[in-house]
């Protein structure tokens, strides 16, 4: 099925200060789709994910050249960062719920962006917790603290709180490195769910997690893309020798 571009990435450098984290970097993420950032330890993999919403701005010294475009306009150029980041969500490596209720977790976002009333924030607090697949599990228990949630519901919680503010995208940087086997299966399970309705692009060192749930692979190495293709195709037959010898476990 073809899809539409949903974030184009055209020469993209970073440096952190004089250190070049990413070298002319180009390439599509497509809509509806998950793509999987593979590569090992410092090759830019989250560097690279963060420049899709713009968290290096918060990272002094950091300066960013080329283009990335999401339905075509420039996220770089005239645009506004709340907004960006209300588009394009993002869920990280340890689970970080805030320190209060499980329904005030979700209703954090929408709260921030204006909505007050409480019959719509009970909409959204269902359901985003449905649409992470945890309604069930915490629906009689929604004004106790997050932080009392086992790790991997600590997680779905924080794919709820993304989802709650309507994102189109959703960046995930390593979501189940932290979880057991278990609750590793359920965000995978759940990342299938929702590529139905979003764009995802996901951070994993593990390679069976990259050819189980996604579309897409890129495969970095020390700053640069060095391939980037249907993940049937990284994983069986590479074009690149280095995407070979890595995904074979000859480094890395
Ligand atoms: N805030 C920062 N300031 C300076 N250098 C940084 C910063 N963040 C990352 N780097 C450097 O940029 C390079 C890429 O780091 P990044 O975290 O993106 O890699 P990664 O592939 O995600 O690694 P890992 O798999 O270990 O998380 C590394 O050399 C790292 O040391």
């Amino acid at each position: 099925m073809s899809r539409n571009i949903k974030i184009s990435v055209k020469n993209l450098d970073l440096f952190y200060g004089d250190f070049q984290a990413l070298y002319s970097i180009n390439i599509d993420l497509y809509e509806k789709e998950v793509t999987a950032l593979i590569g090992p330890s410092g090759c830019g993999k989250s560097t690279f994910l963060r420049t899709l919403n713009r968290m290096n701005d918060l990272v002094e010294g950091v300066k960013i050249n080329g283009e990335v475009k999401l339905d075509g306009q420039d996220i770089y150029k005239n645009i506004d960062v709340i907004k960006l980041r209300k588009r394009v969500g993002m869920v990280f490596q340890k689970p970080n719920p805030f320190p209060m209720s499980i329904y005030d977790n979700i209703a954090y976002g929408p709260r921030t962006h204006g909505i007050r009333k409480k019959s719509i924030l009970d909409e959204i607090v269902e359901k985003s917790l449905r649409g992470a697949a945890l309604w069930d599990e915490v629906k009689d228990r929604l004004k106790t603290n997050a932080l009392g949630l086992s790790g991997g519901q600590q997680q779905r919680l924080c794919i709820a709180r993304a989802l709650a503010v309507e994102p189109e995208v959703l960046l995930m940087d390593e979501p189940t490195s932290a979880l057991d086997p278990i609750a590793t299966s359920r965000i995978e399970s759940l990342i299938e769910e929702l590529k139905k309705n979003y764009t995802i692009v996901i951070v994993t060192h593990s390679m069976q997690q990259a050819a189980r749930i996604s579309d897409k692979t890129a495969f970095f190495l020390m700053g640069e893309l060095i391939e980037f293709g249907e993940t049937s195709t990284i994983f069986t037959n590479p074009k690149d020798k280095k995407t070979e010898d890595y995904i074979t476990g000859r480094f890395g």
